[in-house]
């Protein structure tokens, strides 16, 4: 491991088996392996005191659902944080939930920049809201629609901070990381065969003409970006070849 200190990530889930698809897996996985992050989980229900090991109860006011109770998710909170926060720095207690702050690689930077994070994922329709306003520092989301339980949004988060940390994505991947970070989207890839039923891979990317290859490459993240997310190429300082590969692709289109 490059780097002085390992990143703790704690995280507090009714499901702590769900993590091994991070833990277990991929660029993640290897990040785990190498020491990089370490990864621990705890379950709310290893706090609970009665027999059945409740963690939700009924909501007052009455409604649909079960919402989750205080008690077992302060006590896992506060021995996650303890576990982080051994690992020295600043630990920041993210709850997972859709009135969050809307995650995108912005966000991800910043919390890149964090040395521990404890993430809280809820299930049933959410968590007694006296758990977030002591105990929780923010609450992000990964999107607007519906999910089942956080579980799947603090893993999202995880992925994309992991990828950030110097050394995790290898050498094969961070030139690509390079084009991804610029915030256009990405290019086609092909690779073998150069031909699959006769449908063939485009002649520049068989040239060998590295500088041919880099403009198509821009051009085509620049069309596709202009074509299907506007709102992405508002966010992005172009350089004067950028916007001229893409005056002409718009051109182009017009034809
Ligand atoms: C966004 C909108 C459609 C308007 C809406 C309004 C009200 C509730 C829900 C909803 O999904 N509630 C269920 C839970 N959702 C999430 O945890 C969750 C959902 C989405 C992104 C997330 N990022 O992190 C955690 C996230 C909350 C408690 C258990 C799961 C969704």
């Amino acid at each position: 491991m490059t780097q002085q200190t390992q990143k703790r990530i704690a995280v507090v889930s009714i499901f702590p088996e769900m993590f091994s698809a991070i833990s277990d897996f991929g660029i993640t996985g290897r990040a785990v392996k190498e020491g990089r992050i370490a990864i621990r989980c705890w379950n709310p229900r290893e706090f609970t005191e009665d027999r059945h090991r409740t963690v939700d109860d009924r909501p007052y006011g009455g409604g649909p659902g079960m919402v989750m109770l205080v008690d077992p998710l302060r006590q896992a909170l506060e021995t996650a944080c303890e576990w982080a926060g051994e690992a020295g720095g600043e630990t920041r207690v993210i709850y997972l939930s859709p009135q969050g702050r809307k995650l995108e690689q912005a966000g991800v930077e910043e919390l890149a920049g964090v040395d521990n994070l404890v993430l809280l994922a809820g299930r049933y329709e959410g968590i007694d809201e006296r758990v977030i306003s002591n105990w929780v520092d923010e609450e992000w989301s990964i999107g607007d629609y519906v999910l089942s339980g956080g579980e799947l949004a603090a893993m999202v988060l995880v992925d994309a901070v992991t990828r950030l940390i110097p050394g995790a994505l290898g050498h094969a991947q961070s030139a690509q990381e390079d084009s991804f970070a610029e915030g256009l989207l990405d290019c086609p890839h092909y690779t073998r065969p150069e031909v699959y039923e006769g449908m063939r891979v485009p002649e520049v990317l068989l040239s060998g003409n590295h500088e041919l290859i880099r403009r198509w490459r821009l051009k085509q993240s620049l069309g596709r970006t202009a074509e299907r997310r506007p709102d992405l190429l508002e966010k992005v300082e172009l350089d004067a070849e950028q916007s001229r590969l893409l005056a002409e692709i718009l051109a182009e289109k017009k034809q």
